[in-house]
């Protein structure tokens, strides 16, 4: 488990290039037969990415939790972005197609990580926070996921948006997921930006080109920053910060969202004139 500070955004001011990657962009999340996490002191959201292949592979609360397993004191949300796999919770098994979401509840003691076929592993991405109560564990698979189209062609940003986990859908005590789909010859996603400060946000990039780029837009709305961003890479998003990006190429995102309340709507848009 890797561990990330939170940031005070005038201290984000002086970031160098690698600084900023540092703190906010995790490279590295999916390694064949390894749990890779990202533990973030942003509203305490553990990332991470799994690519079980012979063996199972156990989500671990390791020493950093210091709790005796994972799940006791927090939920998470699980989604696959490759070829098929299988999670099991306490001896209950649930498999994820490409792009199900997966939900389990807190004090779940027992989840493990499967690939249907070993020789061409599932890639499940997760993110996880703190939770009070048990909410049911249960898959919401793409093709039952309600879709909202957003944008236009004239923009650049005509996508599809599917919320997993949030009021409406899969519950959660605090955690909420979602799928962002952009369609091809569109690269915007998120703009006009827009910051919560109740929340904070986690963005993975996927189904990419190994040659293409999203460049990430980030900071204060009058004090942006950006990083390039490849394939399969994520972005901790603080509260201050507007999450917005522009891609070579069309591109896939899954976001998170945990924090004080749990409205999906809950969000400032920045007028044009502000953003500098
Ligand atoms: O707070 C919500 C998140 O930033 C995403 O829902 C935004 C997004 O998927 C998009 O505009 O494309
Ligand atoms: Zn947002």
């Amino acid at each position: 488990m890797e561990f990330r500070y939170a940031t005070n955004p005038e201290d984000m001011k002086q970031y160098t290039t690698d600084k900023l990657r540092d703190e906010f962009l995790i490279e590295s999340l999916f390694v064949e037969g390894e749990l890779k996490m990202v533990y973030s002191h942003y509203d305490r959201v553990v990332v991470g990415g799994v690519i079980p292949t012979q063996q199972e592979i156990k989500l671990d609360a390791g020493d950093a939790l210091r709790t005796e397993y994972f799940l006791e004191r927090r939920e998470i949300g699980i989604v696959n972005i490759g070829p098929a796999g299988k999670v099991v919770v306490d001896g209950e098994e649930f498999t994820l197609n490409k792009r199900d979401c997966l939900y389990i509840g807190l004090g779940k003691e027992n989840v493990t990580f499967h690939s249907e076929d070993p020789s061409n592993p599932a890639k499940l991405y997760f993110v996880s926070a703190n939770a009070h109560k048990e909410y049911p564990t249960k898959v919401l698979p793409i093709k039952d996921a309600e879709p909202t189209r957003l944008g236009s062609d004239a923009e650049s940003n005509n996508r599809t948006i599917y919320k997993y986990i949030h009021a409406d859908g899969l519950q959660s005590s605090q955690l909420m997921m979602g799928m962002t789909l952009l369609e091809p010859n569109n690269m915007w996603n998120t703009m006009p930006a827009h910051v919560h400060d109740r929340r904070a946000e986690v963005y993975l990039y996927f189904d990419m080109e190994e040659e293409s780029r999203v460049f990430h837009f980030m900071g204060r709305p009058d004090e942006t920053r950006h990083m390039l961003v490849k394939n399969e890479q994520a972005i901790l998003s603080p509260p201050w910060s507007i999450h917005s990006g522009v891609g070579t190429n069309n591109y896939t995102f899954i976001w998170a969202m945990a924090g004080e309340n749990y409205t999906f709507k809950d969000m400032d848009f920045v007028p044009m004139e502000d953003l500098k």
